[in-house]
């Protein structure tokens, strides 16, 4: 077993110092110090760590500044595991691995969870037995990162590693092992594919892997106890952890004869490091490709604008010549009949296409933050402003910038924003460098923005410069037979989604959402039809599950049947000019009932 001292702090921080049991190891900063120190505070020769009747000491040479075990002055200490001597602003940690009894009697050489992090050992080619085999190693990782680079599935890059240590370091077996649960292993593959792989890294070895994330090579061919051998079957075995934010697994290599060289090990170090960012990196694009194809598909069938009437295949043709056109677009129409969508047909029709369209809600954002949002602000500008912004608009450089509910920008923001269109630079919030961006704007509102300009919330000459090109969407109520498309288009869309495929709309039903007003528009026939698919039974959807109250009563501001029988009265007696005995008939009630009510309701006539 090899103790050795972990530096934790100072000019050394990550590296190791294999303690020699069998000889002195001097500290300082004096070049034959065999724990050679660059802290300034460090003597020449500061102490000294030996070995003696089975413990590590440690003894101060009279050092200029002195020495702290385990925050205590020490001239001299004995070491326990986990001691930390310190130097100056040097903290050193005595690491005697903790192995299970059968690894005592092995040779282990560990790479720390510092230097597996930071990737900072590295190759020793001045004692490297040959430099040759370095050099080829370097470039065998340079190989590996490039195929790392490009690879698409997660099995082939783990395959290519295992081969490639496999060959390069004359293993035997080579295997990727994840975790089962429990703190145990199990393989996930190892080469040679067909070998029957019975060998289990041993819980004590996976904990210092995979908790301590280091790295182990233990050689216990020269032991003289074989019944202690943790892989009878094996000589030499490499243990180096895969591990990014979180750890993957364990990647080992084993031999039958001895034995792993360092070069060896090192390389395995360096290709586990590459195949943990590999794997992640194969793994997260794999995710990302197959949810942007999701993505793409629904985006597809949503982005589609349905209606075929002729307010809708006018609104199209016009859509086509804008969109082909340079300059800004007015999108104008109530809520929910498709502004967005309108935008996105500007969008796709125009040359910017290839390039993404932003959508910014000016509505969501707080008032005296739009500014910063759409422009960008630098950091410490404003309370608040912890970091730099990169505004929306040199986000959407090059691209189109849809600017929703324009009637809520603030007047700096349409200064602003007027310059832009007029192809100036502007300043973000607290820069001193002027950004000049190319963005075409399209921007929407349901508000009426003519009244805005009159009352003096919105500028004329943005107004103008906005509404070169202006497009009205109507709403539901004009778009005719449209209605019925749409209602077959949700309907579609919603069984699908719900795997509802055999669900019908009984005609009442169709009739019902027919003679509704749509005050809320597509978005609101959209909702209708989503929750009805939901909430009917099998085999049709019918009134009652559409939610909606009878199109003349839509705007029913209280349930309250006394409330109603109040103004029904009052509505009779109006219309009969105070006769009761017209308006009980009109009623449907009796003469005797209508006195009542009257009297109960306190009505004057
Ligand atoms: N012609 C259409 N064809 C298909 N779906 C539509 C159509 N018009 C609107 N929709 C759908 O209705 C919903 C509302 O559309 P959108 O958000 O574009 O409306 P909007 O006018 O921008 O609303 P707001 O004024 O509230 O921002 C969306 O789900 C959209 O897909």
């Amino acid at each position: 077993m090899i103790s050795y001292l972990a530096v934790r702090t100072g000019p050394e921080k990550g590296r190791q110092f294999p303690l020699d049991p069998a000889r002195p190891m001097h500290v300082g900063r004096g070049a034959s110090c065999e724990i050679m120190l660059t802290d300034p505070v460090s003597s020449r020769f500061h102490a000294v760590v030996f070995y003696e009747d089975g413990n590590w000491h440690l003894r101060d040479t009279s050092s200029r500044n002195g020495t702290l075990v385990n925050g205590q002055k020490a001239e001299s200490a004995r070491l326990l595991d986990q001691s930390v001597i310190t130097i100056g602003g040097t903290e050193m940690q005595l690491v005697e691995p903790d192995l299970d009894s059968h690894d005592d009697s092995m040779n282990t050489l560990a790479i720390s969870k510092e230097m597996m992090q930071h990737g900072s050992w590295r190759f020793d080619l001045e004692h490297s037995e040959n430099q040759q085999v370095v050099a080829e190693h370097v470039m065998d990782l340079y190989q590996l990162a490039l195929h790392l680079l490009t690879g698409e599935q997660p099995d082939e890059v783990l395959i290519t590693v295992l081969e490639l240590l496999k060959d390069r370091t004359g293993a035997d077996l080579v295997g990727l092992s994840v975790e089962s649960g429990g703190g145990r292993l199990k393989w996930l593959r190892v080469v040679p594919v067909d070998s029957k792989c019975t060998t289990l890294v041993p819980k004590s070895m996976a904990k210092r892997v995979i908790q301590g994330n280091e790295a182990l090579w233990m050689n216990d061919c020269n032991s003289d106890d074989t019944s202690v051998k943790s892989h009878k079957e094996w000589s030499d075995a490499i243990y180096i952890p895969v591990a990014t934010d979180e750890t993957i697994g364990v990647l080992c290599l084993y031999r039958r004869e001895p034995s792993f060289k360092e070069s060896d090990f090192d390389f395995a170090a360096s290709a586990g490091r590459l195949l943990a960012i590999g794997l992640s990196r194969v793994v997260e694009h794999s995710q990302l490709v197959a949810e942007n194809k999701r993505m793409a598909s629904r985006t597809a069938e949503c982005d589609e604008l349905i209606g075929e009437s002729p307010i809708m295949q006018r609104l199209k043709a016009k859509i086509a010549r804008v969109g082909n056109a340079n300059g800004s677009v007015l999108i104008r129409g109530e809520s929910g009949t498709g502004k967005e969508l309108v935008a996105r047909a500007v969008h796709r029709a125009s040359p910017q296409v290839k390039r993404p369209m932003l959508t910014v809600n000016c509505a969501a954002i707080p008032r005296d933050l739009i500014e910063s949002q759409l422009f960008g602000h630098k950091k410490g500008s404003f309370t608040g402003a912890d970091k730099d912004h990169i505004g929306w608009f040199e986000q959407a450089h090059t691209g189109t910038l849809f600017l929703d509910e324009i009637g809520e920008l603030t007047l700096e923001g349409q200064a602003k924003l007027l310059r832009i269109l007029e192809g100036h630079p502007f300043l973000p919030v607290g820069a001193t460098e002027e950004v000049l961006v190319d963005v075409r704007v399209i921007a929407a509102t349901n508000r009426d923005l003519a009244e805005f300009v009159r009352e003096k919330q919105f500028r004329e000459d943005l107004f103008y410069r906005l509404s070169v090109f202006e497009l009205l969407v109507p709403p539901l109520r004009d778009r005719g037979d449209d209605l019925d498309m749409l209602i077959d288009h949700f309907l579609d869309h919603y069984r699908r989604e719900n795997g509802r495929s055999t669900l019908e709309i009984s005609n009442e039903a169709r009739v019902m959402l027919r003679e509704y007003p749509w005050p809320g528009n597509v978005r609101q026939l959209r909702n209708v039809i989503d929750s009805a698919v939901v909430m009917a039974d099998d085999p049709t959807i019918e009134r009652d599950d559409l939610g909606l109250r009878d199109a003349g009563l839509s705007r029913l501001d209280t349930l309250r049947i006394d409330l109603w029988e109040e103004r029904l009265i009052r509505k009779a007696l109006k219309r009969t000019e105070g006769s009761i005995p017209e308006a009980a008939k009109l009623l449907g009630i009796s003469r005797a009932t209508a006195y009542r009510k009257i009297s109960d309701y306190n009505i004057d006539r």
